[in-house]
């Protein structure tokens, strides 16, 4: 028996890797029968029947897994946020920091394209950048810093850890792989080679070894995650409500109707941002009237 990680799945197959080895694996039909499915990221227990195939005995217990993209065991995720091309938008950045604050995972928001802009709109960008900095996320505005700068931030940011780069399509996630570890020669556009397996298409997940850490390079997605919460828990994954909540007069508060809200006094005085709370209020909605089969796990 060995033990590996799932560096990428692919028709089937599992590729773990396992004291520097990929080996090619399958899931056996007790995983089928128990409904779980393998996913890159996985730590897993395996066994080879010969050279070039093997199975799946085991997966071990998850720290935390995403379903869009799919993946397993993430340190951090680098929201890759372009300024146009696609358009920046609030509501998309705020729903990518909830669901990964659901799944306790850090988020990093790492803008891209402002080159493309006049230096009206990139002080509009850095108002943004302040603005979530002050909630408590690290965000990363590359024209501000030097090259070595940068480069030197990258390299801390993903040494030793597990790096999912996430955004919409366009964004600039594999370029920005591409800037950082020039040898992987990423298509931009197109989702990597990796590990000299070949080609695959951009609905594929793997992880690739860059600047002493695992990065993950994801398609930029179609659709959302589903926030698997409840409506009144939204509330605890925004930080600036969350630390503020209990200078509320209810306990139980959800910032909207109630009296004595600290949550809309800091509103209404500026200290909480407008288009967070109004993505809040859209998100608790959403939650709130959705179908009840979304409602538990
Ligand atoms: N001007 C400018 N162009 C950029 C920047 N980052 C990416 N691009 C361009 O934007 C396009 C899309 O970039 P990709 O790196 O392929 O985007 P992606 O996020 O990997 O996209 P998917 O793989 O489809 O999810 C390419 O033509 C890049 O050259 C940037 O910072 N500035
Ligand atoms: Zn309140």
């Amino acid at each position: 028996m060995k033990k590996g990680k799932i560096y990428q799945s692919l028709s089937g197959f599992y590729d773990v890797l396992c004291d520097d080895k990929i080996y090619r694996t399958r899931a056996r039909g007790n995983f089928r029968k128990k409904k779980i499915t393998p996913i890159v990221g996985d730590d897993v227990e395996f066994q080879m029947t010969n050279e070039n195939e093997g199975y799946l005995l085991k997966i071990l217990p998850r720290r935390n897994s995403l379903v869009r993209p799919p993946i397993a065991n993430i340190d951090q995720a680098l929201l890759v946020t372009s300024a146009v091309e696609p358009d920046f938008s609030y509501n998309l950045l705020d729903r990518q920091l909830v669901s990964l604050e659901i799944n306790n995972i850090k988020p990093i928001i790492y803008f891209t394209k402002l080159d493309l802009l006049s230096d009206d709109k990139i002080a509009y960008f850095e108002k943004i950048q302040q603005d979530y900095e002050q909630i408590g996320y690290q965000t990363i505005l590359p024209g501000n810093l030097s090259h070595d700068d940068l480069n030197h931030l990258l390299v801390n940011l993903l040494k030793d850890k597990e790096t999912v780069f996430m955004g919409q399509t366009g964004a600039g996630k594999s370029t920005l792989l591409n800037t950082i570890s020039p040898g992987l020669k990423l298509q931009t556009g197109e989702i990597s080679k990796v590990l000299n397996r070949g080609k695959h298409t951009t609905r594929k997940v793997s992880l690739m070894e860059v600047n002493g850490g695992l990065v993950a390079d994801t398609p930029g997605f179609s659709s959302y995650d589903v926030l698997n919460i409840d409506a009144q828990d939204l509330r605890n994954y925004f930080p600036e409500f969350k630390r503020n909540a209990n200078e509320c007069k209810f306990r139980g508060c959800v910032h909207i109707n109630e009296p004595s809200c600290k949550i809309k006094q800091l509103l209404s005085s500026g200290l909480i941002e407008q288009t967070r709370y109004d993505n809040y209020l859209s998100l608790y909605n959403i939650i709130k009237n959705r179908k009840p089969i979304y409602n538990k796990k």
